[in-house]
């Protein structure tokens, strides 16, 4: 509530007043009040508004400002690693430039050649208007037509002396440039009359270059980058249809507050913006396109962002130089040296305005999604080659395309699988299962330790380091696990593995990596998509595929990973890094640099002794056999016709709890559509069996032995 006055009529309470008023300030009761009186037998007036003393603290107002503070060092001088990168690329950029220049001398010389004539008959033409004193002229003439002869003389005299001195000086300087041009011809070695020559010639051909001509072609078409104003933001703004923002800029509105100068910020332009109250920086985002329109610029230089933690109306707008998907990519800091420590976040790339961005991955999970070819696994293969060069974490890489591209993680990884068949997903699936019991491990360890080393009941940089307690990080990764998810024989276990191991995994050490091309509810199941905490979302076709990715209500949010265009390879929203969503763009590495830095991986792993399973040679993972059916008929014996399912899987798991043991840690409709589920290849029918419990009679879904017996010969595969 600003200046706004509040009526007392007289017995009026002062609780009414009270809770109208400003929360923190205390008003003073209506006689000693300010009052005002508009109207003699009106009621007395009280200013709602007392002065506050937090408007006059400075240290207070100080504190608010270095809140909003500007790097003082620019942010690509922060790391020796990026300003390296920084100088390398100019050095690369002039060193074309000259290049490109110095091939088209010849073609440069011509031009200058042409154009010498008018040079030189510029040149002549100035040095005689010099020596005979032309630009005096009219001022003599109006001296004549005025009729002032004392004026005139004086002008003509001045005149005269001039042209004497100007005549000595312009003879002279020719008589010496003659003689000198004699010697030179007679004295001077072919070579250098031929430079001066070529330098003679240049330059009276620049001084008859016309105004609106170039001697040099572009190396580089310039960006037409044009300056960020107050003016243009506020006719962007005004452009995007906000009806508050309409009025805001319109004739007679409240303006737009701009709280800081509009400044470079990296390769582009930043305004901070307080958008008109109730207007909030998401409904700018939303028309990131209509604002790239009033701003003609591309869509990719163009990102409207909020500083929520200022408050919802503060838009940060960033105008960059370049659209992001052609601006230079630094170099991901580890791609020559270094080591990573897992607890710590690995750099993962950068967002508009080329700062880094680093992804945490120790108690976290991660999902990206996109549609085919826009940088997902070469996102996930950061991420891996990040988690491979901590010696200290087992990797487990499957890759459900079969295109090799995690092929370099291969020396290095505990489990290692590639392909989209049968066998691949089983390997996938009997990896995660060996996953799912070592949580169990991993749980009665930490359970086991006393509460002074594990305070918080999780793993810890400490606990990880200790080799005997087997606690160390475990990175599980899975591209293109839409394979696995929608996998008929499967999916319907691992997503329940994958399930259980992202809810309770965290604070174990286990880290899940998932990517999908088919982020949709067949194919990524709502208990992994609901529970993941990082999301790396590139472009996506539309809103249920986006929110399946970033989360319920993001796209609504404005964060729309469907705005994102087709040239936009690698870059995409991350969440759950910041309290912001940010776009980012992954690092680039390519297959040979990946090799490289997997072979230094595998080189730390060997020096600390931690290579193990695959990348020493291992069979990747050795299926546990067994026989569904056989199993089922051991379990249920023959005399006994009709068994619920739910039963049927308890008992399975008690037979062996390594293979069935997940299936029974749910619920009892779980096990039960489980059981008929992975019956549904071998043609068992389930239906309702009626039994009788604590003598009352209960009907649920179950088989019929006799159905299982007959399956035993139709079977459709031995599941290995
Ligand atoms: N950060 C990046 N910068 C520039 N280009 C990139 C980046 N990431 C990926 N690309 C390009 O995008 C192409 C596709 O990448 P990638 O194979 O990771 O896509 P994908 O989404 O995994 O595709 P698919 O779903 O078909 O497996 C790559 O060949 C690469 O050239």
């Amino acid at each position: 509530m600003t200046a706004a006055e509040i009526e007392i009529t007289p017995g009026s309470p002062q609780g009414v007043v009270e809770e109208l008023v400003d929360d923190h300030e205390t008003v003073p009761t209506a006689p000693e009040a300010e009052t005002v009186s508009d109207d003699l037998s009106a009621s007395p007036v009280v200013l709602v508004d007392q002065p506050s003393p937090a408007d006059h603290d400075w240290l207070t107002e100080i504190e608010e400002r270095t809140k909003n503070r500007l790097p003082i060092v620019p942010v690509w001088l922060r790391s020796k690693a990026e300003a390296l990168a920084v100088m390398g690329w100019l050095v690369n950029h002039y060193a074309y430039v000259g290049a490109y220049h110095l091939t088209r001398s010849p073609k440069y010389l011509g031009r200058l050649a042409a154009r010498s004539p008018r040079g030189a008959g510029k040149a002549v033409k100035a040095v005689v208007s010099w020596t005979f004193d032309t630009e005096g002229r009219p001022v003599r003439k109006l001296a004549a037509a005025g009729r002032d002869a004392e004026q005139y003389l004086k002008l003509s005299k001045a005149h005269d002396v001039r042209v004497r001195n100007r005549l000595i000086v312009s003879v002279s300087a020719a008589v010496v440039l003659a003689l000198g041009a004699v010697l030179a011809m007679e004295t001077a070695p072919t070579y250098s009359q031929w430079a001066a020559l070529a330098g003679l010639v240049s330059l009276l051909g620049a001084v008859g270059t016309p105004a609106d001509k170039r001697v040099f072609d572009r190396a580089v078409i310039p960006t037409q980058a044009q300056k960020l104003t107050s003016d243009l933001v506020l006719r962007a703004l005004g452009a995007l249809g906000i009806a508050e923002l309409n009025k805001a800029v319109g004739k007679g509105g409240d303006g737009i507050n701009f709280p800081a100068p509009i400044t470079r910020d990296g390769p582009g332009w930043r305004a901070d913006v307080d958008l008109p109250f109730g207007v909030t920086a998401t409904d700018v985002m939303d028309k990131r396109a209509r604002l790239a329109s009033a701003l003609r610029r591309p869509l990719g230089c163009v990102w409207p962002e909020p500083a929520a933690h200022i408050h919802p109306g503060r838009l940060v707008l960033w105008v960059g130089d370049q659209d992001m998907n052609k601006a230079r990519q630094p170099l991901w800091p580890m791609t020559r040296t270094g080591q990573v420590d897992l607890f710590q976040p690995i750099p993962f790339g950068t967002d508009q305005r080329g700062r880094m961005v680093s992804v945490p991955l120790m108690y976290r999970n991660l999902l990206i999604g996109a549609m085919p070819g826009f940088g997902k696994t070469f996102a996930l293969r950061v991420l891996l080659l990040g988690a491979a060069l901590d010696p200290s974490a087992e990797l487990r890489v499957f890759e459900l395309k079969g295109t090799g591209d995690l092929k370099p993680l291969a020396k290095v990884s505990h489990h290692y699988a590639s392909g989209a068949k049968d066998s691949t997903i089983e390997a996938c699936v009997v990896s995660l299962r060996e996953v799912y019991r070592d949580l169990e491990r991993r749980a009665d360890v930490i359970d086991g330790l006393p509460e002074d080393v594990c305070p918080e009941n999780k793993v810890t940089p400490e606990l990880a380091a200790q080799k005997a307690l087997g606690l160390h990080p475990l990175v599980f990764a899975a591209d293109e696990v839409q394979e696995l998810f929608s996998h008929e024989e499967f999916g319907e276990e691992a997503a329940k593995l994958c399930t259980a191991i992202i809810k309770r995994g965290r604070a174990l050490g286990v880290i899940l990596l998932l990517a999908t091309q088919r982020p949709d509810k067949d194919s990524m199941p709502t208990g992994v998509s609901a529970n993941v905490l990082v999301r790396f979302c590139l472009k996506v076709a539309g809103q249920v595929e986006n929110d399946m990715v970033l989360g319920t209500s993001a796209y609504r949010n404005g964060i729309r990973a469907t705005t994102f265009t087709d040239q936009d390879l690698g870059i995409g929203y991350l969440l759950g890094v910041s309290t912001e969503a940010r776009i980012v763009r992954s690092y680039y590495l390519d297959n040979p640099t990946s090799g490289r830095i997997a072979d230094r991986a595998r080189a730390l792993r060997e020096a600390a002794g931690t290579l193990s399973g695959y990348a020493v040679g291992q069979v990747p993972v050795e299926p546990v056999s067994y026989d569904l059916l056989a199993d089922i008929l051991t379990v249920v014996p023959a005399g006994e016709d009709k068994v619920w399912n739910s039963v049927v899987v308890d008992r399975l798991a008690e037979l062996r709890p390594e293979v069935y043991g997940p299936w029974a840690d749910q619920a009892d409709e779980a096990k039960t559509a489980h059981l008929t589920a992975v019956l549904k290849p071998y043609g068992v029918k389930v239906g309702q069996v009626y039994r009788t419990v604590d003598g009352r009679g209960v009907n649920r879904r179950g088989i019929t032995r006799g159905d299982v017996v007959e399956a035993v010969p139709k079977k459709i595969r031995r599941v290995r």
